[in-house]
């Protein structure tokens, strides 16, 4: 399972937590202007936006599982099993594999907006990337500072959902995650007036009260809820350390600890194995895991960005404690 969000205070920032129960290597990632682009069905792009973000590259090609680019456009994949449903090459459509949506949208659009108008052609074809890496079912989280979208291929074909949480994990499809929330519209971050019956007195005897009933499993759709609650109700100061500091609470609230979520085989439990924030107006990405709670930062900037070769750096993660004595 896994979680998105686009956050603003003065700067618009855009992150995920990534769960699972193994790592695929994953390196923070930067693709400058110049590297080539080689797309399956659709025309390449030898020269395009910078991008950086979370992704494990294969054959030389980034598979990106979130990432933003130079203009501060951001997209991230997240898991939605049994529902994805990509479809066969369509002629009359933008045909594109799931592997390269990421890619091919922050490549060229600078906008929302403009990817809102591309998708109207776009078919999610199913072509795997190879044997090593088999089709994965996911759906999109798509942001600027102005709005999010929803991108779903379901079997009655893409979905696009103007997004106004800014929020999204895992199943139900998103139509249906929002839905859900008018089961929680009575939660408020106020001590909770008595409703119940004017014949019983009650105490606010905890701080807190006025969200009881906001769930605080680790399903997708709970942490859909506790998500969207945390982030709308979230106040922050605006410099870099209280932005980030908020958005890494936010992420904090539907993270997973190891040993709560059992996947499979006896041993196996997922975890949040790391957790990104990247500032999307100065191109910094930062992310921590889940035992090194230390911020770490990568700055697109600092790269040659009209290279042509792709720059990784491995994640840092073990706890960096910095001792007092
Ligand atoms: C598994 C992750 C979602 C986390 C999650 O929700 N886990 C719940 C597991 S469980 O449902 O609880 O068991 C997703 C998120 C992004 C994905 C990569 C996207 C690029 C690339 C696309 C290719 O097509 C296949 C390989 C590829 C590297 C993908 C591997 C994997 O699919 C990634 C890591």
């Amino acid at each position: 399972m896994c979680t998105g969000l686009s956050y603003t205070t003065k700067n618009h920032y855009f992150g995920r937590n990534l769960d699972l129960e193994f790592s695929y290597n994953e390196k923070v990632t930067i693709t400058p202007r110049n590297f080539p682009f080689e797309f399956r069905r659709v025309p390449p792009l030898p020269t395009h936006h910078a991008i950086i973000g979370m992704a494990t590259t294969a054959d030389g090609f980034p598979l990106y599982y979130d990432g933003t680019n130079e203009k501060g456009l951001s997209m991230a994949g997240l898991n939605f099993p049994d529902n994805a449903d990509y479809k066969p090459e369509a002629a009359d459509k933008t045909n594109i594999a799931p592997f390269e949506f990421i890619p091919w949208v922050l490549a060229q659009f600078d906008t929302v907006t403009q990817v809102e108008t591309a998708l109207t052609k776009v078919n999610l074809v199913d072509i795997p990337f190879n044997d090593d890496f088999p089709q994965s079912p996911l759906h999109w989280i798509i942001s600027d500072s102005d709005r999010s979208l929803a991108v779903e291929s379901v079997r009655s074909g893409l979905r696009v959902y103007d997004n106004p949480y800014g929020v999204l994990t895992n199943n139900p499809t998103f139509d249906i995650q929002s839905f859900n929330l008018n089961n929680y519209m009575h939660l408020s971050t106020n001590p909770p007036e008595n409703n119940f019956s004017d014949q019983l007195r009650f105490d606010t005897y905890s701080r807190g009260m006025g969200a009881i009933g906001l769930p605080g499993d680790l399903s997708s759709a709970s942490r859909f809820a506790k998500a969207v609650f945390t982030k709308m109700n979230s106040i922050s100061g605006t410099s870099e350390s209280e932005s980030l500091s908020q958005f890494f609470q936010i992420l904090g609230s539907v993270a997973q600890q190891r040993g709560c979520v059992r996947v499979g085989g006896e041993d196996s439990y997922e975890i949040t194995i790391y957790s990104s924030c990247c500032n999307t107006d100065t191109g910094v990405y930062y992310y921590t895991t889940y035992e090194n709670s230390q911020i770490t930062g990568v700055d697109m900037h600092k790269v040659d960005l009209d290279s042509e070769e792709l720059v990784d750096y491995p994640l840092t993660k073990g706890q960096q404690i910095a001792m007092h004595n």
